[in-house]
């Protein structure tokens, strides 16, 4: 029986992927063996030894000890996607609700008084206040385009407008799906500069902290609108408010309210909604959920941020061992050396590497002693060891 602890809700669609007969879930549980979340931050948190996996059911996974666990030979796994669709459909709304003045507009209507021919007179002579703008011909600047940035480019294309990119690393995968009409930014200057929108889409890391700041805000184009559906901590709060109040910058739309941006007229906040639709819960559940299982039951890696791409059939009645350990020489050399010595017949061996971290498959023909497993267990450089017995 695999115990699962889920730090969040995980919606059922996903949980129903690890079947009762053989998982237990809870969100209060002895020794997990992997650990199911959202946007809970682990950082703190004490993770127990018996922790195998952690799921993040979601794209970012800012709020896990990434590099801890690959010390401790522990994958993180996401659900690249599985919630780009979401995310790009919000930001469209905020899109729209700046240009057009939406937020104020409503705002104006809910304070209307009076019976219903004064309330028309005040609608007709209001509503010049809140004249907006159209999207077509207007530029757009998508920085970061994976999962989410690519769909959002590519809609606002076929809206009209002209769209700029940055990713220095992009995924071929996603330059494929990129629509053509999209144009190439040399620097986030470049975009920052050429665009009256601009829609960040990137993971929070070292590099990406501030991405947005004062210094940038300078570039841009005056009345533009910021767009920040990825991390509060990319956009510099404080900088994006002196802007708005400076009349430089039009609108900041984001989904990270913070007491800095509170009450701001210019600002549109949500409450972290990015991926708060039930399409996308369930797809970020059942990826993620499917992921830890097969992880789990036959040691397949499959989309994780911390591990190497690792898939290889397990065939009836081979047991397999799969080993964690530091990417240095000679650690398969060590391992099939120890199996030798024990008389075990390696059937099938996968061995990948990914920065520091190298995960090794290997399938034997007959059960595995405990004596071999410790011999392994204790070779310099391996992280994590687990028997997955013979089915
Ligand atoms: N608001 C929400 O609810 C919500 C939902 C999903 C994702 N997110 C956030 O959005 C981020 C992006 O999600 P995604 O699914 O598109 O991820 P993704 O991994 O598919 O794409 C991220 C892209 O950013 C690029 N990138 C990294 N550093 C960069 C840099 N310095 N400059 C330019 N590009 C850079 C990468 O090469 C990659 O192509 C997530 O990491 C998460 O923090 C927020
Ligand atoms: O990175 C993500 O996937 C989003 O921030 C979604 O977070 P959530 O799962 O807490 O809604």
């Amino acid at each position: 029986m695999f115990k699962i602890q889920t730090l969040n809700n995980i919606s059922p669609l996903g949980l129903e992927r690890l079947p009762r007969g053989s998982y237990e879930v809870a969100s209060e549980i002895g020794s997990p063996d992997a650990v199911l979340v959202r946007s809970a931050d682990m950082h703190k948190l004490e993770i127990p030894a018996s922790v195998k996996a952690i799921g993040r059911a979601g794209a970012g996974t800012n709020n896990i000890p990434v590099a801890a666990m690959s010390q401790r030979g522990v994958p993180v796994f996401n659900a690249p996607g599985a919630n780009a669709n979401a995310v790009k459909e919000l930001v469209l709304a905020g899109l729209l609700m700046a240009a057009r003045n939406i937020p104020q507009a409503l705002d104006f209507v809910k304070k209307l008084d009076g019976d219903d021919h004064a309330l028309h007179k005040q609608v007709e002579d209001g509503k010049k206040k809140f004249v907006g703008f159209e999207l077509p011909g207007r530029t757009l600047g998508v920085i970061g385009l994976g999962a989410i940035g690519v769909k959002l480019a590519n809609t606002a294309v076929e809206l009209g407008m002209e769209v700029f990119g940055y990713d220095p690393a992009m995924t071929v995968q996603n330059a494929w799906k990129l629509d053509s009409r999209v144009k190439q930014a040399l620097s986030v200057d470049d975009l920052v500069a050429k665009s009256q929108f601009i829609s960040v889409h990137v993971p929070l890391l070292e590099a990406t902290r501030g991405l947005i700041n004062a210094e940038r805000l300078k570039l841009m184009k005056k009345q533009g609108v910021i767009l920040n559906f990825a991390r509060a901590e990319i956009v510099d709060d404080r900088a994006v408010v002196e802007a708005l109040a400076a009349g430089t910058l039009h609108a900041y739309v984001c989904d990270f309210p913070s007491n800095a941006l509170k009450g701001n007229p210019r600002v549109l906040a949500t409450p972290h909604l990015g991926a708060s639709t039930g399409e996308a819960e369930d797809n970020c559940a059942v990826m993620v959920a499917e992921q830890i299982r097969e992880f789990l039951e036959v040691g397949n890696v499959r989309n994780s941020v911390n591990f190497p791409e690792a898939v290889m059939p397990l065939l009836p009645g081979k047991t397999r061992l799969t080993v964690v350990n530091a990417n240095v020489p000679n650690m398969v050399g060590q391992i099939t050396t120890a199996l030798a010595k024990h008389n075990l017949n390696i059937a099938d061996l996968l061995n990948k590497s990914r920065g520091d971290i190298a995960y090794t498959l290997v399938d034997i023909d007959s059960a595995v002693g405990e004596a071999v497993v410790a011999e392994i267990a204790a070779i310099q450089g391996v992280l994590k060891l687990r028997v997955i017995a013979a089915r």
